[in-house]
């Protein structure tokens, strides 16, 4: 699903005007029908008190329309102006006045006089700055912002939690926090990164009809990724596939102390479907692989405690690298000879082959196109540098990116994948899988995807997707604390299942 920007979304705004020959403050008027429907269905008419805080903008005309139908609909709903600023939209204005006609006078809260009561049994609608924000408000409005957070309230904002920036850093602190956000048409990039993400514990897509054509020529630099999005990738396997033709990964890594990281990349890659995996490992390796992992072929370095050479006597589809390695100066030299030859093949890259490039960045430029490289946020810092916040992030990040054409996927809560000019931000996964050998599994299954002919940005995208995927499975059975690495492998099988079901059947349809 598209992340549109600001400006894409006024654009498609007008044009849905222009091309449906909607009347002003028709699409008001879905938004707020919209968000009723969201509520009504939820409260199904029970009497909790709603208060309604409208800034003067076109989010507060929402607002204001949403407390008509509310009204309209017996609710019991407590209206405030909030007086951002004197302006008020012609949209605001037209559903003041229906508002109005209903014999309702909002009230005005301004700098000075009392608050609302928001108790335990309110709920709040947040509708006082929309996407329209373009400066840090005044200093009375983020104390009210600070007044309905620190309310026992469930708070509701509609399009985005007021005070969000949706295209720069919002410091903290300096907007409403929400439980639930109705985002108009799209997502907004800000739930996603984890600085300004905090604020929005939930948030639902309601659909308002913005131009469908509008919604497909409109490209969008940022994605949402679901899994009916990724099943066009999918690459199935005839009634007469043999292991040759289901790929073969090697996986490069281990030191004494952390074999374990390459048992499980390599565990990885078979379970994500490729025909056969060699491990290649300092010799410490050779008896806790071949006896923990029988389907694997193994290959043996002469190092005992660490790689000191990457060459292969075996020609895999694809490389898998840095899992547990460790930095030694003999692993480094063998890596950089490793690249200096040119290697073949797509390369995955994870962990200790990060750090290496990182304090050897002259490496960098010989990464093959399309290498992917699976930092978290720590390795990440020592590719790209320090970032001020998360949109320096992603715009320097998207620079790496830019100069060594790599698939870049940034683990974490929605862990993005960079490649070109566009992100892909994932929709698996949850805190449990906050534990050791997590990312090793992810890189075996990247470059198990690979192998099976995958692109890498594909393998990326599916990848993280089935990963995410099986620890959602996972944690069903043995909840967020119990959660290891191993069970994400466990699991896979049945997130590959469950992520190629046909779609479930809308509500109210019958399957026929
Ligand atoms: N697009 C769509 O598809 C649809 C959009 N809809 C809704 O419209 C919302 C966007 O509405 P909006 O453009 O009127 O902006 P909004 O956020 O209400 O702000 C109002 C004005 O406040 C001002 N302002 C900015 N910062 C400020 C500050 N710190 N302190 C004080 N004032 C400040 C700034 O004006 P300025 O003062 O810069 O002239 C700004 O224009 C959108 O989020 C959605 O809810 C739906 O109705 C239907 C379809
Ligand atoms: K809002």
């Amino acid at each position: 699903m598209k992340i549109f920007s600001r400006d894409q979304i006024y654009n498609a705004d007008r044009l849905t005007i222009e091309r449906q020959g909607l009347a002003a403050g028709e699409l008001m008027e879905r938004a707020a029908e919209a968000s009723f429907n969201y509520i009504h269905s939820r409260l199904q008419g029970s009497p909790t008190p709603i208060v309604v805080l409208a800034g003067t903008g076109n989010n507060g005309g929402d607002g204001l329309a949403l407390a008509r139908h509310l009204m309209e609909h017996g609710y019991h709903v407590e209206v405030y102006m909030v007086q951002v600023r004197k302006e008020r939209s012609p949209e605001f204005l037209q559903n003041l006045e229906r508002l109005r006609e209903r014999k309702c006078w909002p009230e005005l809260l301004e700098e000075k006089g009392p608050r609302p009561e928001l108790g335990q049994q309110h709920i709040v609608v947040d509708a006082i700055f929309g996407i329209g924000l373009n400066r840090v408000p005044d200093p009375w409005i983020l104390e009210l912002f600070q007044y309905i957070n620190a309310a026992p309230s469930f708070v509701v904002s509609l399009d985005i939690a007021s005070g969000l920036f949706l295209d720069r850093h919002t410091e903290p602190g300096q907007s409403v926090e929400a439980e639930v956000v109705l985002s108009f048409q799209f997502p907004k990039l800000p739930f996603f990164l984890p600085e300004t993400g905090s604020s929005v514990h939930g948030w639902e897509v309601l659909d308002i009809g913005l131009d469908p054509a509008v919604l497909a020529e409109t490209p969008a630099e940022f994605h949402w990724i679901y899994g009916d999005l990724l099943k066009p990738a999918y690459r199935g396997r005839g009634r007469f596939a043999h292991k040759g033709q289901m790929g073969h990964a090697a996986v490069l890594g281990g030191s004494t102390g952390k074999i374990g990281a390459v048992r499980l990349a390599a565990e990885a890659v078979l379970t994500a479907g490729a025909g056969k995996v060699t491990a290649r490992t300092p010799r410490s390796g050779l008896v806790p692989l071949q006896v923990g992992l029988p389907e694997a072929m193994v290959e043996v370095d002469k190092g005992k405690d660490a790689l000191e050479s990457f060459a292969l006597s075996v020609k895999p589809q694809v490389v898998a690298l840095g899992m547990g390695m460790g930095t030694a100066a003999a692993t480094v030299q063998a890596f950089t000879t490793f690249l200096e030859e040119k290697p073949q093949m797509p390369l995955v890259i994870d962990a200790d082959g990060l750090n290496i490039l990182g304090q050897n960045r002259e490496l960098l430029d010989l990464l093959p196109p399309s290498t992917v490289l699976l930092p978290h946020p720590g390795e990440l810092k020592i590719l790209i540098g320090e970032w001020t916040d998360d949109f320096d992030k992603l715009e320097k990040a998207r620079a790496f990116v830019k100069q060594y054409d790599c698939v870049l996927v940034i683990k974490g809560a929605h862990t993005l994948t960079l490649y070109r000019e566009l992100g892909y931000f994932n929709s698996s996964g949850n805190p449990g899988m906050a534990t050791a050998g997590s990312g090793d599994v992810l890189a075996g299954i990247v470059a198990g995807l690979i192998a099976q002919g995958y692109s890498p940005l594909d393998a990326a995208l599916v990848g993280v997707f089935l990963h995410g995927l099986s620890g959602d499975l996972a944690v069903r059975d043995m909840g967020y604390e119990a959660l290891r690495a191993s069970h994400l492998i466990q699991y896979l099988g049945v997130a590959f299942r469950q992520w190629l079901q046909p779609p479930a059947p809308a509500e109210g349809q019958q399957e026929g």
